[in-house]
């Protein structure tokens, strides 16, 4: 193997005259776990699609551990889709023994928080017990590629952790993973990210790597709804996050002209942008 269990070289993937990715060259290795990060629609399903070879590449070639993706294949990898892969009309545990026949492969234990719901369809477990059930289903075969797409979506907090910690077993036993999430606090957990905008890489590295020289502006107020309301009638991208204002690659001045001639007095303090910032400065930009 070339040392790489996913690789991407120049792949493009077009729907009718639609190019939903662009080029993209990647690689995950062995033993790391690459967080695949965009905004919906960046293009993030589509190149993992291919990766596995679920759907065909327009243009570049893409490597399953290191050839060109095939059912063989199947054994030695876990995926995890957005819509889970289950079947939802079968129990937990008829889900693993199907998936444990399949790969011929031992049924696993399972976690405590499963264990009671064993008997129960899929179809009828909340969310964060079926995301789970998926996950002992991909992990049980002990893949050397785990790919997840949104694994941690509507799971409570602690199973989020909990998750996260399968996932660092399975990178530190030696399997390769990409991950996709919306969360970024989980995006610093990741050794390694990507960032996909308009079906293009735009970013990869760490987070600073990622972030780049994109600064924003924090906003300190009593009155922030009226201050959000007028920030974002003059077409400044405004977030609020709690009560807290930022405006990520804006200039402070453009900010306290738009608040001055309102009348609202308000603390203006230039600081750097966060991930989230720099993906929406991004979105803006297309
Ligand atoms: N089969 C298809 N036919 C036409 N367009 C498609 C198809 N699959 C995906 N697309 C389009 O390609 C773009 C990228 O979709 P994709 O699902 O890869 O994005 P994503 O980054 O995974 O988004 P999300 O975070 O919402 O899952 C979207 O505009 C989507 O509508």
């Amino acid at each position: 193997m070339s040392g790489e269990v996913l690789r991407a070289d120049s792949v493009t993937r077009r729907f009718g005259d639609f190019t939903a990715v662009d080029s993209v060259s990647m690689t995950v290795r062995p033993g790391e776990v690459v967080g695949l990060l965009g905004a919906n629609g960046a293009g993030k399903t589509t190149l993992i699609r291919m990766l596995l070879g679920l759907l065909a590449t327009s243009e570049g070639a893409v490597e399953l551990l290191g050839g060109p993706p095939d059912r063989t294949h199947r054994a030695r990898m876990g995926y995890v889709p957005q819509n889970l892969g289950l079947y939802r009309d079968l129990t937990v545990v008829e889900n693993l023994s199907f998936s444990a026949a399949a790969y011929d492969a031992a049924i696993p234990e399972l976690p405590a928080a499963l264990a009671d719901v064993r008997n129960t369809l899929v179809g009828d477990l909340a969310l964060g017990a079926q995301r789970q059930t998926a996950f002992v289903v991909a992990l049980a075969h002990h893949p050397e590629v785990l790919v997840l797409d949104e694994p941690t979506s509507g799971v409570d907090a602690l199973s989020r952790a909990e998750l996260w910690d399968t996932i660092r077993a399975q990178a530190d036993g030696g399997a390769g993973v990409l991950v996709t999430t919306h969360y970024m606090e989980e995006a610093q957990q990741c050794d390694r990210l990507l960032l996909m905008a308009g079906g293009r890489l735009v970013g990869s590295g760490s987070e600073d790597d990622i972030i780049g020289d994109t600064r924003a502006v924090a906003v300190h107020t009593s009155d922030w709804a009226r201050t959000f309301a007028i920030l974002n009638a003059a077409d400044i991208p405004v977030i609020l996050d709690g009560r807290a204002i930022r405006v990520p690659d804006t200039d402070p001045a453009t900010i306290d002209e738009a608040l001055s001639a309102a009348g609202v007095e308000a603390e203006i303090r230039p600081v750097r942008a966060t991930i989230e910032e720099r993906m929406l400065v991004l979105a803006r930009e297309r």
